[in-house]
Parts: C-alpha cells; structure tokens; sequence
C-alpha cells in the first residue's frame, strides 16, 4: 500500500505559523485537490509532501515508512509544476528520460518507457523538439510525461494548468483525469484555484483555510453538506448566498427570521437552547428560483442581470447591507434591471449555520 498518512503536520518559517497541524489519511490511488484561499498553505503543504521543503514537526509516512528526512529523489514522488520546469537545451526526448538517465535506468528501458508516455499524451511527434518549439499545453504535457516516466508512487501537481488558456485547460484536465484512470495504483495529490478542477478530478477534496483543514470530503458532499460557512463559501460558483437570521422556533424543524423579517421553517433539528441566537441562512444560487405563489423567501430589487446563455444570473440588492444576493436562474431569463421580485427555494436546500459558523445538522 502506497498511501500517504500525515500526522499533526506543523510548518513554521521563524516566528510565521503556516500550517498548525494537519491529520490527512489519503488512500493508494486516491486523487485528492487541496483547495482554500491564497496564502491558506497548500503549496508549503504540497512542496513538505515532496521532500522541498522540510517539516517542523509531525509525522509523515509514505506506504507506512516515516519519511520525513528522507530526500524527495528517494520518495518515489513526482512533481508537475505550474512552470513547467523543462531543460530548454533539451529535446523532449531528453526531458523525458533525464530522470531515468540520472536513475541508470537501461537505454532500452528508456526508451520504451519515454515512448508509451508520449504515445498516451500525444507527444510521440513533437519528440525531436527543443520545449521552445512547443505550445504552452505541449510543454506542460511533457512536463506530466517526464513525472510518467519516473513510475512514481505518487504524482503532485502543483497548479499545473494555470498557465494555459481556457480550451488548453480543460483538454488538458481531461488527459490528467484519464491518467489518473490510467494509473489506479498511483495517488494523485492536486493544488489548484480552480473550482472546476477541484470538482472533475478529485475524489477528495481537501478545503484549507489559514493552515488548517477545514473539511475533507468527496466533492458532492462538500458541495451539499459543508461542514461550516467557511466551506459553505468557499465551494460552488458564484459562492452561496447567506442571509443573517435569528433562530426563532427550535425543535423537529428550526424556525428562523431572516433580516428583513421574512420567517422561514428549516428541516433542521435544534435544541431549545438555540432559541433566539444568531444564526446564518444560506442559500446557494442555483437553488433559488422565482416565486410564483406567496411562498417565497425574500424579496427584493434587480440591480444587474447577466444574460450568460445557458444561465441567467440576477443580483438582487436591499437584503443584506453591501452585498447583493445572486439568483442563477436556467436558460435566457426576461427580467430587467429595476424589476422587483420574489425568490423561493426547496426546503432541503436550505442551509443554516450557527454564531460560530458550525453547520446545522440536517435531520
Ligand atoms: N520562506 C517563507 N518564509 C516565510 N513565510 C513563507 C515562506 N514561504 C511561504 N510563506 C508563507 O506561508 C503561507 C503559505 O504559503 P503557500 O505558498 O503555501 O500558500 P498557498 O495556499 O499555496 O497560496 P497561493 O494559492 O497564493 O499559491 C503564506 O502566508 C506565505 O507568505
């Protein structure tokens, strides 16, 4: 078993606390994102997974083997760069095989195993090229076959496609999706920013926020039950509508008035010591729709409209001070600027949070 166990990780520069103790288990073959916001420490996290840099205390194992002063060329690990990292002297080829070369792999052997990778990433033609004749999707396909052909244990990537433009990432998140397939034995541990990403390849993803983990979890689970607001937020486009409220009706179901004074019933369970706390009403913009009886949740006026096409996104202003709420409504909506309206959603895909960001658990 190839997995990797981290225990109460810790990273400190000086007297700067970056990472205050992660417990991560990750499975062989798991495909796992680290998300969160910029600074939140995925990358110093990434970089101590592959031996870069070094880890202040807490343990880390690879297939059961404590790790932590082992040097990253003896992890079994590979690492694909945001900037791609390639010898610009040498040909793909050469890029290819340096690892193997400096490994004293067989000139057969290398060349077998530089030919089945560029073969699956569709780089058998660009071989014999220095990376200067490439585009920015080859070069970084290179950079993936060059991890490929070391046969690590386990594959990081660190913001891999943030360089490329739109159609090049999502090509290129679909080689790395079948790679991943392709590999089920190697696990696969991803940084990004992309939500999108984060979604399609993981099979975990892990949510940080200031160098804690706040939630682990399959993506759908993430995206349905956040464990807190901070989730709650930090998952999904646009980010989840949330609505002061006070808990006004405790009990099977939760009873609670959003700012503005609009009462909603909520089928959530809630002890009677909760009565009249605040509380945290979220809502995501996909789930709202428009009203179309006296059953609705809030009211208010249209300040933007975004016709996207396949969505029609709606800001509505005068509910929560300074910020708007944004209605997703499908398809080419005809609503204008200035309309007033009402918005309703279904009961389960109401969520509440308590005064210190903690969710409500569903019944
Ligand atoms: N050598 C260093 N000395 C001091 N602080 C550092 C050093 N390297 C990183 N940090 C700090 O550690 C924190 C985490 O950095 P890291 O690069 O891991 O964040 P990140 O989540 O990957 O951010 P981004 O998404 O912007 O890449 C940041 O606040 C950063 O300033």
């Amino acid at each position: 078993m190839t997995g990797l166990v981290l225990k109460d990780i810790r990273k400190s520069y000086g007297n700067v606390h970056v990472l205050h103790g992660i417990d991560l288990d990750i499975q062989e073959g798991e495909f796992i994102v680290f998300v969160g916001p910029s600074g939140c420490g995925k990358s110093t996290l990434l970089r101590m997974i592959a031996g870069l840099e070094s880890i202040t205390s807490g343990d880390m194992l690879i297939a059961g083997q404590k790790v932590n002063e082992v040097p990253p060329s003896r992890r079994g690990i590979a690492m694909v760069f945001q900037s791609y990292a390639l010898y610009p002297h040498m040909t793909v080829f050469d890029n290819m095989a340096f690892g193997m070369r400096i490994a004293g792999e067989s000139k057969q052997e290398i060349d077998r195993r530089v030919r089945a990778a560029a073969a699956s990433l569709q780089l058998t033609q660009y071989l014999e090229r220095l990376p200067k004749a490439l585009s920015g999707g080859q070069r970084q396909r290179v950079a993936i076959g060059r991890a490929i052909c070391r046969n690590p244990k386990v594959f990081l990537f660190d913001e891999p496609l943030s360089n490329l433009d739109a159609a090049l990432r999502v090509a290129t998140r679909i080689e790395i999706a079948k790679l991943s397939d392709s590999m089920p034995e190697t696990t696969m541990i991803y940084v990004t920013h992309d939500q999108v990403e984060a979604m399609t390849l993981a099979d975990r993803i892990v949510v940080l926020s200031a160098g804690r983990v706040e939630q682990v979890g399959a993506p759908l689970e993430l995206y349905e039950h956040p464990a807190n607001l901070f989730v709650a937020k930090f998952i999904g486009s646009p980010a989840m509508n949330i609505i002061p409220a006070t808990v006004t009706g405790t009990g099977a179901t939760t009873t609670v008035t959003l700012t503005g004074g609009k009462t909603v019933m909520l089928d959530i369970a809630t002890a009677a010591s909760e009565q009249g706390k605040t509380a945290s009403f979220g809502v995501r913009p996909e789930d709202l729709r428009i009203a179309t009886d006296e059953n609705y949740l809030f009211e208010g006026e249209v300040s933007i409209v975004e016709a996207l096409g396949e969505v029609t996104q709606l800001y509505i202003e005068g509910l929560v001070d300074g910020e708007p709420i944004i209605v997703k409504i499908p398809g080419i909506a005809d609503v204008k600027r200035g309309q007033k309206m009402r918005f309703a959603a279904d009961r389960q895909k109401l969520h509440l949070f308590d005064a210190d960001g903690h969710t409500y658990r569903k019944q």
